[in-house]
């Protein structure tokens, strides 16, 4: 693919799993619209540590799977944990410890970004310094000084973007959950914004969307793979590629689509 890294410098995911707890979990999730499954059966656990791609092409089931995973959708069947509580019936604590983005976050484009984080902290029950130094540590590690007194409607999508990333950071969640984190981005935007979802692994376990190869390879140790609402792969990308000279060749593969 185009931007393979190529550069010895390029920095690459961190090799892997910290420890085995289970930190995401999927089990037999399934989401009926009428007769039409979303998904079906999804079935996958991501361990402590692991920075995992959701892949698969347009309407497989990821926006609703990572739904169903933070509790914003019930299931028709099965059931999810985060951090080993279930997203249902112990839904405080697996919120605690989970940050959500969206695919469309819940952005408001009249409040400045400093608004907002202030805003969405104060919702989590944080108050004086504890609020000011979560807003102070999220905005630095998100690079949002320059534009931190502007309207959020007047942004640029990748600005936008590191918002959201702020605002699911606030509360210092061990889990991230992030839909399409790099979708409509420039280049250069794409480039910060997986930058910063690789410093985030090292301490976070993350589950990204994406149906870009791309990012497979340039920041996950993990790829669960879902076409149709189904799951049809879930290994390293090492393993992904296997036998294939182009990780595209796979991607048709397994979505029956041909070159
Ligand atoms: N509320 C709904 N009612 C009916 N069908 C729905 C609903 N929400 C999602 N779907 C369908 O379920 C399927 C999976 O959608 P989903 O948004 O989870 O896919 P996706 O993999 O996230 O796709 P994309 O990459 O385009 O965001 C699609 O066919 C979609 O049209």
């Amino acid at each position: 693919m185009s931007d393979k890294p190529t550069d010895h410098k390029t920095p690459q995911p961190h090799a892997g799993p910290l420890h085995d707890r289970p930190m995401i979990e999927a089990d037999g999730l399934s989401k009926f619209y009428g007769d039409f499954a979303a998904t079906r059966d999804v079935t996958f656990t991501i361990r402590e540590g692991e920075v995992a791609a959701f892949l698969g092409p347009n309407g497989a089931g990821k926006s609703t799977t990572m739904k169903l995973l933070t509790g914003y959708l019930a299931p028709s069947a099965g059931s999810a944990r985060i951090a080993g509580h279930n997203v249902s019936s112990d839904r405080i604590e697996a919120s605690r410890r989970l940050g959500y983005l969206p695919e469309n976050g819940p952005l408001y484009p009249d409040m400045s970004p400093r608004s907002l984080l202030s805003f969405f902290g104060r919702a989590r029950g944080m108050t004086g310094a504890k609020l000011r130094n979560a807003t102070e540590r999220v905005i630095t590690q998100c690079r949002l000084e320059a534009v931190i007194g502007k309207p959020i409607g007047k942004l640029s999508k990748g600005y936008r973007q590191r918002v959201g990333m702020a605002q699911v950071l606030l509360h210092e969640p061990d889990v991230l959950i992030l839909d399409e984190p790099t979708a409509g981005l420039d280049p250069n935007q794409i480039r910060e914004v997986r930058k910063l979802i690789r410093e985030l692994g090292e301490t976070k376990t993350v589950l990204l969307s994406t149906h870009i190869l791309q990012e497979v390879e340039a920041m996950c140790n993990r790829v669960v793979f879902i076409n149709e609402g189904r799951v049809v792969f879930d290994g390293t990308p090492q393993t992904l590629g296997e036998g294939v000279s182009h990780l595209d060749e796979r991607f048709h593969e397994l979505t029956g689509t041909t070159v």
